[in-house]
C-alpha cells in the first residue's frame, strides 16, 4: 500500500531552558523528564500524524538555546516551515529574547519576508505557579510582531502540546503557494496486509 505524505520541518527556538526539548519529548514520545540536560546542536524527531485530511511526517528539530552552542545550531534554520518560538512564562528575560530570536532565525534561514513566514509562539511552563510574563503581555508581543498564533503550554502535564505543533502544521498547508514547495515521498504501510498487486513486479 502506497500512500503520501508531506514532510514538514518546524523548527523549536528559544532561550536554553524554556522546555523546548521537553516540548518535543512530549509530544513525540509523550514522556517528561524533570532533569534533562541542555541540547548541544540540534536533535530532531520524526512523528507522523494526519491533519485535516492530509498525511504529515513532522520532521522537529530542537535546537540548543545557550549562546555558547549558536555556531552549531545556525546552520539548520535552513528549509524550515515552521519556526516555533519559545520562552518560559516564569523567565521574563526569554520572553524579551524573543525578538533576537526571531532575527537569528530569519537571517540564517535567509527568510526574505519574516512577517508572512509561518511564526508560532509559545509560552512554556503554564504549570509553574510564580509568573514573570503574563498571558496579556504575550499576545500583545505577538499582535505588534506579524500576528502570530501564541500558545501557553506545559510540557511537564502535556498542556496544549499537540494543539500547538497542529496549529504550526495548519499554518504551513495554509500557504497558498506550498504545493510547488511540498516534498512528496513515497511511504510503504507495513501494517497492511493486503496480498501484492499481480501486475506489479
Ligand atoms: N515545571 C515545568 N518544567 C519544565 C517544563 N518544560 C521543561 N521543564 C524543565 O525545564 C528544564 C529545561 O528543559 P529543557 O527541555 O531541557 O529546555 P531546553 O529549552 O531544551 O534547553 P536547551 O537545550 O538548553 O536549549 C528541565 O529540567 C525540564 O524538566 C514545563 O512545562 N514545566
Ligand atoms: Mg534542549
Amino acid at each position: 500500500m502506497m500512500s503520501k505524505t508531506t514532510l514538514l520541518k518546524v523548527i523549536l527556538l528559544g532561550d536554553g531552558g524554556v522546555g523546548k526539548s521537553s516540548l518535543m519529548n512530549r509530544y513525540v514520545t509523550n514522556k517528561f523528564d524533570s532533569h534533562l540536560f541542555h541540547t548541544i546542536g540540534v536533535e530532531f524527531l520524526n512523528k507522523e500524524l494526519e491533519v485535516d485530511g492530509h498525511l504529515v511526517t513532522l520532521q522537529i528539530w530542537d535546537t540548543a538555546g545557550q549562546e555558547r552552542f549558536r555556531s552549531l545550531r545556525t546552520p539548520f534554520y535552513r528549509g524550515a516551515d515552521c519556526c516555533l518560538l519559545t520562552f518560559s512564562v516564569e523567565d521574563g528575560q526569554s520572553f524579551h529574547n524573543l525578538s533576537n530570536w526571531k532575527k537569528e532565525f530569519a537571517y540564517y534561514a535567509d527568510v526574505k519576508d519574516p512577517d508572512n513566514f509561518p511564526f508560532v509562539v509559545l509560552g512554556n511552563k503554564l504549570d509553574v505557579p510564580e509568573r514573570q510574563v503574563s498571558g496579556e503581555d504575550a499576545r500583545q508581543w505577538c499582535r505588534e510582531n506579524g500576528g502570530h498564533p501564541y500558545f501557553e503550554t506545559s510540557a511537564k502535564d502535556a498542556t496544549n502540546v499537540a494543539s500547538a505543533f497542529e496549529e504550526a502544521i495548519r499554518r504551513i498547508l495554509a500557504l497558498d503557494d506550498r504545493a510547488d514547495h511540498l516534498i512528496h515521498t513515497n511511504t510503504v504501510d507495513l501494517q497492511r496486509k493486503t496480498p501484492p498487486d499481480p501486475a506489479c513486479c
